[in-house]
């Protein structure tokens, strides 16, 4: 199986959407298919063996849609492709606008008297000529309204119906009639009625819904403003060094393993290592982390951050579309056109929606016809539930909030893999957090060391010698505290590794057992003798291991990590927000009680090994909690799995982390107030977003049915019905970009919530 996005041209509402995966679906080899009205994206998951994505690319494009594959080789190249695109369809829009708001001023104007009921003495009577009134609306109809009837015939071929079909059929409804009575007045007078025309209704309908479309494609490329943002970082030129030269060569043309200069001020163009010069680097833009990072010889550099200080030379790891930016945008890109649960609500009611209002739509007719035997009411009626019950707005509540959603935490250093992550994460009721790496700093030191009976520095060359073979932060510190003691490694055999206990090796002829008080202790080993140092160091926060020379507690270490700066601030903040904070660590429940203590966390998981992580989530679940789990993403994967939201510390440059629905970035602990702060405010739009799309639909369809007329002679004109449904539209568009605004709160010392 394989998945590919396509960029989609064309739709007009969540109903093309319908229409897009209908003919998606019906190619063979095709197992699902998304489509994203508001990021205007398809999703379509398909097995490469039996169908290529160009004959997926060419059923979209019979149905009636422009379809290209998303692959961002340049970022750049790609900003302006999008922009350009956007401006052709503005372009085209505001012709057929322009023409037809013309044309609809002369007509209005024409039939003041006739709407209000009052004669103009100034007004020329011709003005309201029939014949007149035609020729101004037959090119508004079949011109400007022409998009109307391409969607109604592209709809009907799927045994559809679109908002362009409502439209199309409200519209024509009006000038077919007058029409008629225009060239056959006697033929409507035999029937006993006056031979009105109504041609200002639909070029007034026609008008607005084309400005309403305007508006709304406007507002709309506002809403991806933050992803372009993003994908403007990426600088155009590189300098890179070629037979000892600079070049400045374009940014595409950097291969991996070159060389780059970075000057003072200057834009790192790629991800790369510093192999030279020393600075700090504003990484802000890019991973949200507000201070400069200072790099060194064998530091990792991001490409699009900012190099403040000195000069680098880099040699490029990462290009093209492999770089951290890129792979940003594509998660980014991602989200924004996945979907979230909610809308799949919205999707259900607009593909119901439409045939169920040309049913009303019909009743209506026959009712008013029929039963009340007045024509001119059973038109306009009828017309005005066409027109109010349009469903665009219901289209656009959902995923135009989600785009700017997962935008907005793009800018501060926070993905969200979907949006199903943005929605849930508001509902969070539990946080776990992992202690080493996510609430410390993950750089851990080796404090103090305390032997028995045994020669301190024997024993420090065994143990890091040991160490030396295992990846746990813990080890890494134990070896670089040895090396700056003067040590010499040892050759080591038979290393293992027991996850959660610690690590057991043969040195020489002696077997290192070094891991915590319960492991030793299970082995069958005393450990009383250094319990109460132990217990002192712990109780300061310190992480303990203890060290075994064959079979026998010969001393141990303390290694201490520093608790990252801004965590009390955070769990301050997440506690104000209503959340239980939960430590949950493999260490010892001593040392992470300090922990505990010092950042104001009042529940503690210690001594849990790393394969029970994930069953002490599922616990506080079968409590009735929806919780979160935030890790280093590596260890912690199963944990972050069984999570309701599983928020990844992003590790160094590497964004792709599997497991997790959330990455921060940076490491920073904000990112998880940022995110749930973001996620309330997202779903609050949202609310918001669908009560406007269905008060606008809802009360309006019986209104304009007619309902209040037999009781107080109100009736709903078909063109201020035109006029609500296009700025329902719009006003949900300009609803969603109020997020931008978004900037999460926390709740420092001096300030308490
Ligand atoms: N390589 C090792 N060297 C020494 N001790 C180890 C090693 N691996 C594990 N241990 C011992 O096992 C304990 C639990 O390890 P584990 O990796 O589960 O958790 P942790 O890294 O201490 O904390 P957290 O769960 O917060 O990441 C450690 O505190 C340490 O005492
Ligand atoms: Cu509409
Ligand atoms: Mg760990």
């Amino acid at each position: 199986m394989a998945q590919i996005a396509f960029t989609l041209r064309g739709m007009r509402c969540a109903a093309c959407g319908n229409i897009v995966t209908t003919a998606v679906q019906q190619v063979p080899g095709v197992s699902q298919c998304d489509v994203s009205f508001g990021a205007a994206q398809a999703m379509v998951t398909y097995d490469p063996q039996r169908v290529s994505w160009q004959a997926i690319q060419q059923a979209i494009a019979q149905a009636g849609y422009g379809a290209e594959p998303l692959v961002n080789t340049d970022l750049l190249a790609e900003a302006t492709a999008e922009d350009n695109a956007q401006a052709v369809t503005m372009q085209e829009l505001q012709h057929r606008l322009f023409l037809a708001g013309g044309a609809t001023l002369v007509l209005v104007v024409g039939s003041l008297p006739m709407m209000l009921g009052v004669s103009i003495p100034w007004l020329p009577m011709w003005l309201h000529h029939p014949w007149l009134q035609l020729a101004l609306t037959t090119p508004i109809q079949f011109w400007s309204g022409e998009s109307f009837y391409g969607g109604a015939w592209k709809a009907l071929r799927y045994r559809s119906a679109t908002m362009d079909t409502l439209v199309a059929l409200g519209t024509s409804a009006a000038y077919f009639y007058s029409l008629f009575a225009t060239l056959f007045p006697s033929r409507v007078e035999q029937h006993g009625h006056a031979p009105d025309v109504y041609y200002e209704v639909s070029a007034v309908v026609i008008t607005l819904i084309l400005l309403g479309r305007w508006l709304e494609h406007r507002a709309k490329g506002e809403t991806t403003t933050a992803l372009r943002k993003l994908m403007g970082l990426q600088p155009s030129t590189a300098r890179v060094l070629r037979d000892g030269m600079e070049q400045e060569v374009p940014v595409s043309a950097v291969g991996v393993g070159e060389i780059v200069v970075v000057r003072p001020g200057e834009k790192i163009p790629v991800d790369g290592e510093v192999i030279a010069g020393a600075s700090t680097v504003d990484e802000a833009m890019v991973t949200g982390e507000s201070l400069p990072v200072a790099k060194g010889v064998g530091d990792e550099v991001i490409g699009a951050t900012l190099n403040q200080t000195g000069s680098l030379q880099i040699r490029a790891t990462r290009v093209g579309q492999e770089t951290f930016l890129a792979q940003i945008v594509r998660l980014v890109r991602q989200a924004q056109g996945s979907k979230a649960p909610i809308q799949r609500l919205a999707d259900q009611i607009t593909a119901w929606f439409v045939p169920v209002v040309i049913a009303i739509a019909i009743v209506t007719f026959i009712l008013w016809y029929s039963v009340a035997g007045n024509a001119t009411l059973a038109l306009l009626t009828t017309i005005g539930v066409l027109i109010i019950a349009c469903p665009c707005a219901l289209g656009l509540a959902t995923p135009t909030s989600i785009i700017v959603a997962t935008g907005k935490g793009a800018e501060y250093g926070v993905l969200f893999k979907t949006a199903a992550s943005l929605e849930q994460a508001q509902a969070i009721q539990v946080l776990v957090l992992d202690k080493t790496g996510t609430l410390t700093q993950g750089h851990p030191t080796v404090t103090d060391v305390i032997t028995h009976g045994a020669e301190p520095l024997e024993v420090l060359t065994l143990v890091a010698s040991v160490e030396w073979h295992s990846e746990h932060p813990l080890a890494v510190a134990v070896v670089t505290y040895a090396q700056s003691q003067g040590v010499t490694l040892k050759e080591v055999t038979d290393f293992q590794a027991i996850p959660g206990s610690g690590v057991v090796a043969t040195v020489a002829t002696q077997t290192v057992h070094i891991g915590t008080q319960r492991w030793l202790e299970e082995l069958g080993m005393a450990t009383h003798e250094f319990a109460a140092a132990v217990h002192t160091l712990e109780a300061q926060g310190k992480t303990v291991i203890w060290l075994a020379i064959a079979q026998g507690v010969v001393g141990v270490m303390a290694i201490a990590d520093t608790v990252k700066p801004e965590a009390a601030e955070v769990v301050r903040t997440l506690h104000a927000l209503g959340l239980r904070v939960v430590i949950l660590t493999g260490d010892h429940p001593t040392t992470a009680a300090a922990i505990a203590r010092q950042v104001g966390i009042d529940q503690v998981c210690a001594g849990v090994r790393p394969d029970q992580k994930a069953a002490t989530i599922a616990q506080l679940q079968a409590e009735g909690k929806r919780v979160a789990m935030v890790g280093d993403g590596i260890n912690d994967a199963p944990a972050l799995a069984q999570a309701d939201v599983g928020i990844a510390i992003g590790t160094g440059t590497d964004v792709a982390i599997a497991t997790s629905d959330i990455t921060l970035i940076s490491g920073d602990l904000h990112g998880i107030v940022t995110a749930i702060q973001l996620s309330r405010a997202t779903m609050r739009n949202i609310r918001q977003n669908l009560f406007f799309a269905f008060v606008y639909n809802v009360a309006g369809i019986p209104i304009a049915a007619g309902i209040l007329y037999p009781l107080w002679g109100w009736l709903l004109n078909p063109m201020v019905a035109g006029a609500a449904m296009a700025f329902s539209s719009v006003s949900v568009v300009l609803n969603a970009l109020r997020l931008r605004h978004f900037r999460p709160q926390v709740v420092s010392l001096r300030h308490p919530l």
